[in-house]
C-alpha cells in the first residue's frame, strides 16, 4: 500500500488514496500503522474515496481503529495532497464526510504552494442529546461533571463529531494526561468524547490542548479550535473570530453569525511517501 506522511500543525495521519472503498480491515490496519514504534505511527489513517456528491469523499480512523465522523486537520491535508498530487485542477474544491456532509474547501495558493486551507465546518450542534450528551437540554452550556471526585464545568459541542470544552487557569500547563483520559470515558457521553482545555487570553485569542478520543494527546485538533471558538462565544468569552493557540501551533476560527456556519483556516503540510 503506497501511502502519504501529512500532518495538520502536528497532528498526523497517514493518507492513503486510490482505494474505491474503505478496506474492510481498516480498524485493524490502523491500529497497527498508527503505532509510533512498530510502524509508521500517526494520529490516525485517512482515506481519500471517490464520491458521488463531492469532489472526493473523506474517511479517517482514529490510531485505535475507531471512526469518527469528521477531522478538521484532516481535511487540510487531503486538499493539499489533491491539489499537490493533481487529483483536481482548482483551488475551491468540496470535500464529502461522515459528520458534515459535503464541505467547501478554499485553498490559498502562492507561488504553486498551498500556504494555507480554509475550510467551511459547517454548522456546530448543539442540543445535549445531539451531541451526544446524556444531558436533555437545548444547550449545554457551562454544565457541571464530576470525574474522581474533582468537579468541572463543560460546554457540548458537536462539529459532526464530539467535544467536551472546559476553561481552565492554565490550559498550557494543564494535567491532560491524567483527566482528559477520565473525562474521554466518562458515562455523561455515550460516544466518548474529545475533551479541550482552554485558557481564553483574550476576546480574540485562547490557548487550548486536547486530549483526543480515540487518539490521546495530540499537537492539534480542528474540529477541537471549532468546538473551542463556538464554545467560548456562547459563554460570552471571546469574538465570534479568534486564534485557537494549541501545542503544534495556530488555527484561525470564525464562527458565521449570517449562515451559522464555522470556518477553521491553517496550514498543512507533506513530509513523506513511503510503502508497505
Ligand atoms: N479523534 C477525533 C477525530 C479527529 C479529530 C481531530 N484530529 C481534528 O483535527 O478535528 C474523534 O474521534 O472525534
Amino acid at each position: 500500500m503506497n501511502f502519504t506522511k501529512m500532518h495538520g500543525l502536528g497532528n498526523d495521519f497517514i493518507i492513503v488514496a486510490g482505494e474505491k472503498e474503505l478496506p474492510a480491515d481498516a480498524d485493524q490496519r490502523a491500529i497497527q500503522l498508527c503505532n509510533r514504534f512498530f510502524s509508521i505511527g500517526a494520529d490516525g489513517m485517512v482515506y481519500i474515496l471517490p464520491s458521488n456528491h463531492a469532489d472526493f469523499k473523506m474517511r479517517i480512523i482514529n490510531s485505535d481503529g475507531s471512526e469518527p465522523e469528521q477531522c478538521g486537520n484532516a481535511i487540510r491535508c487531503v486538499s493539499k495532497y489533491v491539489y499537490d498530487h493533481k487529483l483536481i485542477d482548482k483551488t475551491e474544491i468540496t470535500v464529502e464526510t461522515l459528520g458534515a456532509g459535503v464541505q467547501k474547501v478554499q485553498l490559498n495558493v502562492q507561488d504553486g504552494k498551498v500556504r494555507t486551507v480554509r475550510v467551511d465546518m459547517g454548522q456546530p450542534i448543539l442540543s445535549g442529546l445531539q451531541v451526544p450528551t446524556t444531558v436533555d437540554e437545548a444547550r449545554v452550556i457551562n454544565y457541571p461533571i464530576e470525574v474522581d471526585g474533582k468537579e468541572f464545568r463543560f460546554t457540548a459541542v458537536s462539529m459532526g463529531n464530539p467535544h467536551c470544552v472546559i476553561y481552565v487557569e492554565d490550559a498550557v500547563n494543564f494535567d491532560l494526561a491524567t483527566w482528559g483520559p477520565k473525562l474521554e470515558v466518562h458515562p455523561m457521553f455515550p460516544r466518548k468524547i474529545n475533551v479541550e482545555f482552554v485558557t481564553v487570553k483574550n476576546r480574540t485569542y485562547t490557548d487550548m490542548r486536547v486530549w483526543e478520543r480515540g487518539a490521546g494527546p495530540t499537537l492539534a485538533c480542528g474540529t477541537g479550535a471549532c468546538a473551542t471558538l463556538v464554545s467560548s462565544v456562547l459563554n460570552g468569552l471571546t469574538d465570534r473570530e479568534a486564534t485557537v493557540s494549541l501545542k503544534g501551533g495556530d488555527l484561525f476560527i470564525e464562527w458565521n453569525e449570517a449562515d451559522n456556519h464555522v470556518y477553521m483556516t491553517g496550514p498543512a503540510e507533506e513530509v513523506f511517501t513511503g510503502k508497505v
